[in-house]
């Protein structure tokens, strides 16, 4: 748990974090969403003490992240930022063995942790664990900065802008394994990003900042639905609100009673996407399907935009 109790910093008179408070519950993901310059990267910076508060304090597991030294709490704390900042001259593994290195693990054991983590991000170790950065494409050596991140089993883990240099095939795909991982390891992970579908799609709760300010802090149903704010509305684009609704929902919870004609969709697919499928194909309605191919029902075009529709 990440407990953010009325932290400020101020730079001579200019206040970039002002006053904010949040708690980030276990196992859960924060997105910190806001313009340029709202201050998302200094309160980021400030739970692992790359930047030091003016005044406030930082819980982490209820103890204050001032009890102990500072390189000492940046080991415990996974920290994976644009541009993964891989050490060049290090190989891949030699890269993800960092901070077990520095935490005195014994060769095996680093060694059985590096083939964990590559494999978990679909990385041969046998062909990967070998190579220099530049070796690999940048969505690989990205997947390598989280990985490095991760190695010591953090707890919390930091992320400024993850994924913003990616393409938007691998973008998704690194967003997919995040997700995976986060569920395996139950880590809690605060994640600035700029983008507010990647904000709706990883964040159990998104925090708005705007001028060094928390403007909401709410789930993303809440932020689409009641945005506390016309500087919220505007960030969550109106004109985008009812389909990131549908990409919060499983077709499996708009399943109806029936058939219908055409290649079933599966229940665990997004509604949005059963939507798009929908138009697409022209369809009013297509058949859904549970993992194992059992059909469920149907879903359709008029059930899913009443889903679309402003929540009362
Ligand atoms: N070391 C510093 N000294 C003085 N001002 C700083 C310092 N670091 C950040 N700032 C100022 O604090 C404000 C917030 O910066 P911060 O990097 O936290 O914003 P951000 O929301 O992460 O922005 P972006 O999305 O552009 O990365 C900015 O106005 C920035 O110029």
């Amino acid at each position: 748990m990440i407990e953010i109790e009325n932290i400020t910093k101020r730079y001579d008179k200019q206040t970039v974090v002002n006053d904010v408070s949040m708690v980030v519950e276990p196992r859960t993901i924060a997105a910190i969403v806001g313009t340029s310059g709202s201050g998302k990267t200094t309160l980021l910076r400030m739970i692992n003490r790359l930047v030091e508060p003016t005044s406030g304090t930082i819980k982490l597991d209820g103890v204050d992240n001032h009890s102990l030294p500072d390189y000492e709490l940046r080991r415990s704390i996974g920290y994976a930022i644009q541009g993964h900042g891989l050490f060049p001259h290090r190989t891949v593994a030699q890269n993800i063995a960092t901070v077990p290195l520095l935490l005195g693990w014994d060769r095996e054991r680093i060694d059985e942790r590096v083939d964990e983590l590559l494999k978990l991000f679909q990385l041969d170790p046998a062909d990967f664990g070998p190579r220099y950065p530049h070796e690999l494409s940048g969505g690989q050596q990205q997947r390598v900065g989280v990985a490095r991140a991760l190695a010591a089993k953090p707890n919390v883990l930091l992320m400024d802008e993850p994924f913003g240099a990616l393409d938007p095939i691998i973008r998704t795909k690194a967003q997919e394994d995040l997700l995976a991982i986060q569920k395996h390891f139950g880590t809690t992970i605060i994640l600035v990003t700029h983008d507010m579908e990647e904000a709706v799609h990883l964040g159990h709760k998104i925090a708005v900042m705007d001028g060094g300010k928390l403007v909401q802090y709410a789930r993303p149903a809440e932020i689409l639905a009641k945005p506390a704010s016309s500087f919220v509305e505007t960030l969550v684009g109106s004109s985008e609100r009812p389909f990131r609704l549908l990409s919060l929902g499983r077709v499996g919870d708009a399943v109806e009673k029936g058939s219908a004609e055409g290649e079933a969709i599966p229940a665990d697919a997004s509604q949005r996407d059963a939507l798009a499928e929908l138009l697409w194909t022209g369809k009013p309605a297509l058949p859904v399907k549970d993992t194992d191919g059992k059909a469920l029902g149907r879903v359709t075009v008029d059930g899913l935009v009443k889903l679309a529709a402003r929540p009362a």
